[in-house]
């Protein structure tokens, strides 16, 4: 089973890499894919660069071989679709191989306005990870689709290649990079909310600070 973890990592925080490790744990695989978005469909600029932001990932999971950075989206350049990451990974893997996609409610709540969203469970699983606070829409589409094609077990989805939904309820951990940005631009510490190294790193590359004059 092949299982990819897409994000923004702006910058990744020890809430991404709980998860992941969450997440390979009850699928029982021996690793999870980070893919960096280079540029995320859906949102405004980042505050770091594709490279920054690769590079703060490299720094939180050295060691961890559970962990593993697959940076084609970075390298594909242009806005970022999943749908065009998992046609990829299909093409690489062959039409056999379960391939899994990970994703929190969150970002999950929005999946009908993803690019080709409909092909999306043709190519791969879905694990949706639900996180306090972040329910799915009443009436919504990704609503449905948990609903209706919601398995029970990791079984299905390792006997099949893609088009099954799960919900996992990991503990997770009540970071975000929202959070990490704005405790920056507001003077305030993030240590301990990510790796030391990464702490370390946006020190050193000054991210997430208010333009001078505005701080
Ligand atoms: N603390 C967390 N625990 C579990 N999953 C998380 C956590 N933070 C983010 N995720 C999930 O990680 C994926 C990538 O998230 P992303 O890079 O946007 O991080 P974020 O912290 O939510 O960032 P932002 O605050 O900028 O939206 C999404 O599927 C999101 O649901
Ligand atoms: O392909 C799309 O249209 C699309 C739209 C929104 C989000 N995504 C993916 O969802 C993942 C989580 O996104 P985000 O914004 O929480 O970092 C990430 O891998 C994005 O590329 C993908």
């Amino acid at each position: 089973m092949h299982v990819i973890y897409g994000g923004t990592f702006d910058p990744v925080h020890h809430g991404h890499l709980r998860m992941a490790l969450e997440v390979g744990e009850a699928l029982g695989v021996s690793q999870v894919n980070l893919v960096p978005s280079h540029i995320p469909p859906h949102r405004g600029d980042t505050g770091a660069s594709a490279q920054q932001r690769l590079e703060m990932i490299r720094l939180a999971i050295a060691g961890e071989s559970r962990l593993v950075l697959d940076e084609r989206e970075v390298r594909r350049e242009g806005a970022s679709y999943t749908a065009d990451t998992l046609r990829q990974l299909r093409q690489e893997l062959g039409s056999e191989m379960p391939l899994v996609m990970v994703v929190g409610t969150d970002a999950f709540a929005s999946f009908d306005r993803w690019r080709d969203w409909q092909q999306i469970l043709q190519l791969a699983h879905i694990v949706v990870v639900q996180r306090p606070g972040a329910g799915l829409p009443e009436g919504s589409e990704a609503g449905r689709l948990v609903r209706d094609y919601q398995t029970a077990s990791v079984r299905e989805l390792q006997d099949n290649p893609a088009g099954r939904v799960m919900v996992l309820n990991p503990p997770l951990l009540d970071i975000s990079a929202t959070g990490i940005r704005e405790r920056i631009a507001g003077g305030r510490s993030i240590r301990y909310l990510t790796p030391d190294a990464v702490w370390q790193r946006i020190e050193t590359w000054a991210l997430y600070r208010p333009p001078a004059g505005q701080g």
